[in-house]
C-alpha cells in the first residue's frame, strides 16, 4: 500500500475515534472513573478491610476527615465499629492492637515513613528540605540520627537545666504580673506555648526569643505553625496536593531564581537567631549553600543545642553540612514547641478538671517542701532531681500523656516491599500502615476499663491491693507494660529525639506553676476546643491565677534540710 493511502487510512481511523469520543465523553468519563475507583478498592488485597466504602475507593475521604479537624474521634468510632483493622483509604490501614507497634516501628524492620512527612519539609530558597523528622530515606536518618544523637542524651540533660532554670523563672514572674488576679484571665494554651517556644529558643541558642517577655507571638511565629499544620495535616492525606500548592514546581522554581522568596518563616526565623549568634562569619551568597554557613571559628564549647550541631559538622564534615546544622535548629522549633504546649497544656486541664487529683498533688507538694525537701523557696522553682521524687507528679502527668498525647493521627509507615506479618494480617509491600497514640492509649486490656477516666493512680502501686489479691510485684509489673505501651513520642527508631527535652520542661514547670499560684478555669462550665491538625490544639482554656503563699519548711532539721540543698 502507498504512503498516501496510510495516511489516509490513518486520518479516517483518527476521525472515527475523535468522533466516538465526542459522541460518548460522558460514558467513557464514568467507565474510567468506576474503572479506576475499582481498582482502588481492591488496592492491594485491601479490600478484605472494613471501614467507610468511600475510604477504600478514594483518598478524599480521609481529605475531608482531616479537614473536619476531629479525625482522633473519627478513627476512635471506626475502631470501636469494626475493630482492630480498619481502612482508612485506598492503601491505607490503620491498626489499633498494640502488638502491631513493634511490627511498624521496630527497629530495622524496613518500615519507612510515608509521603505525609514529606509535606512537612520546609521550604528555603525554593528547595525543600528534609529534616530529621521529616525525612523518608532510612539510611539518611541513621546517619543523621547517629551525627546529634549525642545532643539529646540524658547526659546531655544536665547541661541544659540552667537554660530552662532562666525561662521557668522569667516565665513564672510574668505569670504573677501579668496574670495573678487578673480578671480577664489568661489564654493558657497560648501562653504555654510562648514557654515552650522561649525554652527551646534558650536551649537551642542560649537565648530566649522573646515571647514572654512581650508576651507577644515574636515574627507571628506561633500563628503561622498554626496555620502550616491546619495546611500539612489534609494535603498530608494526598501528598501530591503539595506539588500543585506549596511546593509547585514553578513557584520553587521562581523562588530559587530569586524573583519570590519561599522560605518557610519559620526557617527564616531561625536562620535570624543563627546570624544573630554567630554574626557576620555567614555567608549570604546567593549561589552558596542554602542557609547561612556558620564561621568554623565560632565556639562549639558553649552548652547549648546549636554549639552541639556545630561540633558535629565538625566532626563530620563529610556528611554534616551547614545545611543540615540548620535543618536541626528549625526543627527545634518546628517539632518541640507546640506539642510541648500541648501536653502541658493538658496535664493543667486534666488537674483541674479533677479536683481530688489536684488535691493530692498538691499534699504531695506541700508535703515535700514542709520536710524542706526542695531548695529553693523564694522562686518556687523545682530541679528536675526533685521533681523525680514527686511519684505523684509522675502519674498525673503520664495520665494526661495517656488521656491527650499530642499527635493527633496515625504514624504513617509504608511496608517494606515483601509485605509483612502486622498483628496476625500479612499485608503487601507498599501499603501505608499506622497506629494512632489516641487509639492505644484506650486500649482497655492495657489501662483497664476505665480508659476514659482521668485517673493517676493507675501509674502507682496501690498499697491496699498490694497486700491482698493483686499483689505488689504483678502491679509493678502491670505498670511496666503500661510505660511499655505508650506512644506519645512514637517508637522505635524515628521516636521523637527531643523527649527528655520536653520532660525536663514540662517536670519543672508544672511543679512550679502550682506551688506559686492557685489556678482555675475562668469559666469552669466552658469547655475547651479542641483542633486536630496533625497535633490536637486546645482552644478556649481560659485560666485564672491567684498568688499563693509558697509553703515553707517546717521545723529545725527541715530548715537545714532546705537551706543545704539550696546551697548545693
Ligand atoms: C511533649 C512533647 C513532644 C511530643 C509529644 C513529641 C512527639 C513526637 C512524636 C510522636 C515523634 C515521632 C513522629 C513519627 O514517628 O512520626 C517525634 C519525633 C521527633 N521529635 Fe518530638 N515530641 C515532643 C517534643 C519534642 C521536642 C522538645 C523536640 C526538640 C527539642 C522534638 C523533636 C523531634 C524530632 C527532631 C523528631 C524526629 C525524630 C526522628 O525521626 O529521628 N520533639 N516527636
Amino acid at each position: 500500500m502507498s504512503s498516501s493511502g496510510e495516511s489516509i487510512d490513518g486520518g479516517a481511523s483518527r476521525s472515527v475515534l475523535l468522533s466516538v469520543i465526542t459522541q460518548y465523553w460522558l460514558p467513557i468519563v464514568i467507565a474510567a472513573t468506576l474503572g479506576w475507583l475499582a481498582k482502588n478498592r481492591f488496592n492491594n488485597g485491601l479490600n478484605r478491610y472494613p471501614g467507610p466504602l468511600l475510604a477504600s475507593i478514594t483518598d478524599w475521604w480521609r481529605f475531608w476527615d482531616v479537614l473536619g479537624q476531629r479525625p482522633e474521634v473519627t478513627h476512635q468510632k471506626l475502631h470501636a465499629k469494626h475493630g482492630d483493622v480498619v481502612r482508612l483509604g485506598p492503601n491505607s490501614l490503620s491498626f489499633a492492637d498494640p502488638k502491631a507497634l513493634k511490627t511498624i516501628y521496630g527497629l530495622n524492620k524496613g518500615f519507612v515513613k510515608s509521603d505525609f512527612y514529606v509535606v512537612q519539609q520546609s521550604v528555603v530558597k525554593g528547595h525543600s528540605l528534609a529534616s530529621l523528622f521529616s525525612t523518608t530515606d532510612n539510611d539518611f536518618h541513621s546517619q543523621f540520627r547517629r551525627c546529634i544523637n549525642a545532643a539529646f542524651s540524658m547526659s546531655a540533660l544536665v547541661q541544659y537545666e540552667p537554660f530552662v532554670d532562666n525561662t521557668t523563672k522569667l516565665f513564672l514572674d510574668q505569670t504573677e504580673r501579668l496574670f495573678a488576679n487578673n480578671i480577664d484571665g489568661c489564654d493558657f494554651t497560648k501562653w504555654l506555648q510562648f514557654y515552650a517556644f522561649d525554652v527551646i529558643g534558650e536551649i537551642t541558642y542560649s537565648k530566649r526569643h522573646g515571647f514572654i517577655e512581650k508576651n507577644e507571638d515574636i515574627d507571628g511565629i506561633v500563628g503561622y505553625l498554626s496555620k502550616l499544620f491546619l495546611y500539612v495535616a489534609p494535603v498530608g492525606q494526598i501528598p501530591f496536593l503539595d506539588r500543585l500548592l506549596l511546593k509547585n514546581p514553578i513557584y520553587l522554581k521562581l523562588s530559587q531564581w530569586g524573583f519570590i522568596d519561599s522560605t518557610f518563616p519559620v526557617a527564616r526565623f531561625a536562620r535570624t537567631r543563627m546570624a544573630e549568634r554567630l554574626g557576620p562569619g555567614y555567608l549570604q551568597d546567593p549561589k552558596g549553600p542554602l542557609l547561612p554557613v556558620a564561621d568554623a571559628k565560632v565556639d562549639t564549647k558553649s552548652p547549648d543545642l546549636l554549639s552541639k550541631f556545630l561540633a558535629a559538622r565538625e566532626a563530620r564534615p563529610d556528611f554534616m553540612s551547614d545545611t543540615l546544622v540548620q535543618t536541626m535548629a528549625v526543627s527545634m522549633a518546628f517539632a518541640g514547641s507546640e506539642t510541648t504546649a500541648i501536653s502541658l497544656g493538658s496535664v493543667f486541664y486534666y488537674l483541674l478538671r479533677n479536683p481530688a487529683a489536684l488535691t493530692s498533688l498538691r499534699e504531695e507538694l506541700d508535703d515535700f517542701a514542709r520536710r524542706g525537701e526542695f531548695s529553693d523557696y523564694e522562686t518556687g522553682l523545682v530541679t528536675w532531681g526533685e521533681s523525680q521524687k514527686l511519684p505523684y507528679l509522675d502519674a498525673c502527668i503520664k495520665e494526661a500523656f495517656r488521656m491527650h498525647p499530642a499527635a493527633g493521627l496515625p504514624l504513617e509507615r509504608i511496608v517494606p516491599p515483601q509485605g509483612a506479618e502486622i498483628a496476625g494480617h500479612f499485608v503487601k509491600g507498599g501499603t501505608i500502615v499506622g497506629c494512632s497514640a489516641w487509639i492505644i492509649h484506650r486500649r482497655p486490656e492495657i489501662w483497664g476499663e476505665d480508659v476514659e477516666a482521668y485517673r493517676p493512680e493507675r501509674w502507682l502501686v496501690d498499697a491496699k491491693a498490694a497486700a491482698g489479691s493483686v499483689g505488689r510485684v504483678e502491679q509493678e509489673k502491670k505498670i511496666r507494660e503500661m510505660n511499655g505501651m505508650m506512644f506519645q513520642f512514637g517508637m522505635g527508631s524515628r521516636t521523637c529525639i527531643g523527649k527528655n527535652i520536653s520532660l525536663l520542661e514540662i517536670y519543672k514547670v508544672v511543679p512550679s506553676l502550682l506551688r506559686r499560684f492557685e489556678i482555675r478555669f475562668k469559666d469552669p462550665n466552658e469547655e475547651w476546643q479542641l483542633v486536630n491538625a496533625w497535633f490536637v490544639k486546645q482552644q478556649n482554656f481560659q485560666a485564672m491565677f491567684e498568688p499563693r503563699q509558697m509553703v515553707r519548711p517546717e521545723g529545725h532539721d527541715a530548715e537545714k534540710k532546705a537551706a543545704a540543698a539550696a546551697h548545693a
